[in-house]
């Protein structure tokens, strides 16, 4: 079963019920931003003080960062992680095969834009987020050229986790792989162990296709994060000052909360050739 409802400040929210699980969906952004198993808790991180306002993305839930991930020290009035997390996307289709999964489909292209983000990223494109609501949470991110001359993007489906408390969680599957910390000017380091997140932390890890772990402890829950056609997965968590400097994160939201991006980051940037297409995947189960 699925509706569509208006939030109070105009924003269009699918919700979606089946027999494996409920979630909510707003088309801006084609934003994802609550799902949850029936029985279990919410798998996603929400803050108390998000706003649903038009034109601003939502703090929690799975934003869609694309056309580029971070900020562009070139075009510094290029908005952080690009304008598909804040922009209207098409709704195309809810299926409901059966009563366990649903699948909803959402498209953006370069026609639905506004004059200054078609400057921002001047091509022809058309992308696609389908996203599975069942026993598992499926999201597939396809990136079209359907211009003449390649384009290159760096993008992330950049997942807030929801967790008992940070004390208690690690993660394991990024052992030995190099990272860009972006706390020490994106130097490359890397370390040993399952990582346990006792201070701000900001690292893009590089050319690394493997499956992530969440273990966390708390709440008696293993949190399992697949992906295809990403070389890159983002551990963020802002901690205490920089959760208290940003107004719409729940100032001691940190303790719950952990992002695990699946990422086409830095170096692991894409080229699309006109006419092809690019799919980066993530799945949570
Ligand atoms: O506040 P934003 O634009 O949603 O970004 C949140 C965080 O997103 C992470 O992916 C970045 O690595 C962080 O540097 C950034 O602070």
């Amino acid at each position: 079963m699925h509706k569509l409802v208006t939030s109070e400040n105009g924003l269009e929210i699918l919700e979606i019920i089946n027999t494996e699980a409920t979630a909510k969906i707003a088309l801006q952004g084609a934003h994802l931003f609550e799902y949850a198993r029936h029985g279990q808790p919410e798998l996603l991180w929400l803050s108390p003080t998000a706003r649903f306002e038009p034109g601003r993305a939502i703090r929690g839930g799975v934003p869609v960062c694309w056309p580029w991930f971070g900020s562009d020290p070139d075009i510094p009035e290029r908005p952080q992680h690009g304008f598909a997390r804040a922009v209207l996307w098409r709704l195309e289709s809810v299926e409901e095969a059966d009563d366990t999964a649903t699948v909803v489909t959402l498209k953006l292209d370069d026609t639905m834009l506004e004059q200054h983000e078609r400057r921002w990223f001047p091509y022809l494109f058309e992308l696609t987020l389908r996203i599975t609501i069942g026993e598992q949470l499926e999201l597939a991110l396809t990136t079209k050229n359907l211009g003449k001359e390649p384009f290159e993007i760096t993008e992330a489906l950049h997942t807030y986790f929801s967790l008992g408390n940070i004390a208690a969680v690690s993660i394991v599957g990024l052992e030995g792989v190099t990272y860009a910390d972006a706390l020490d000017g994106f130097a490359k380091k890397s370390s040993g162990a399952p990582i346990g997140i006792t201070r701000e932390t900001d690292r893009v890890y590089l050319d690394t296709e493997d499956t992530v772990i969440l273990l966390d402890e708390r709440l008696g829950r293993t949190v399992i994060v697949g992906k295809s056609g990403s070389s890159s997965t983002v551990v963020w968590n802002p901690w205490i000052d920089k959760a208290a400097r940003m107004e719409d994160f729940a100032d001691d939201g940190y303790n719950t909360m952990v992002c695990i991006e699946t990422a086409n980051a830095l170096s692991n940037s894409v080229t699309v050739a006109p006419g092809d297409s690019h799919t980066i995947t993530q799945s949570i189960k």
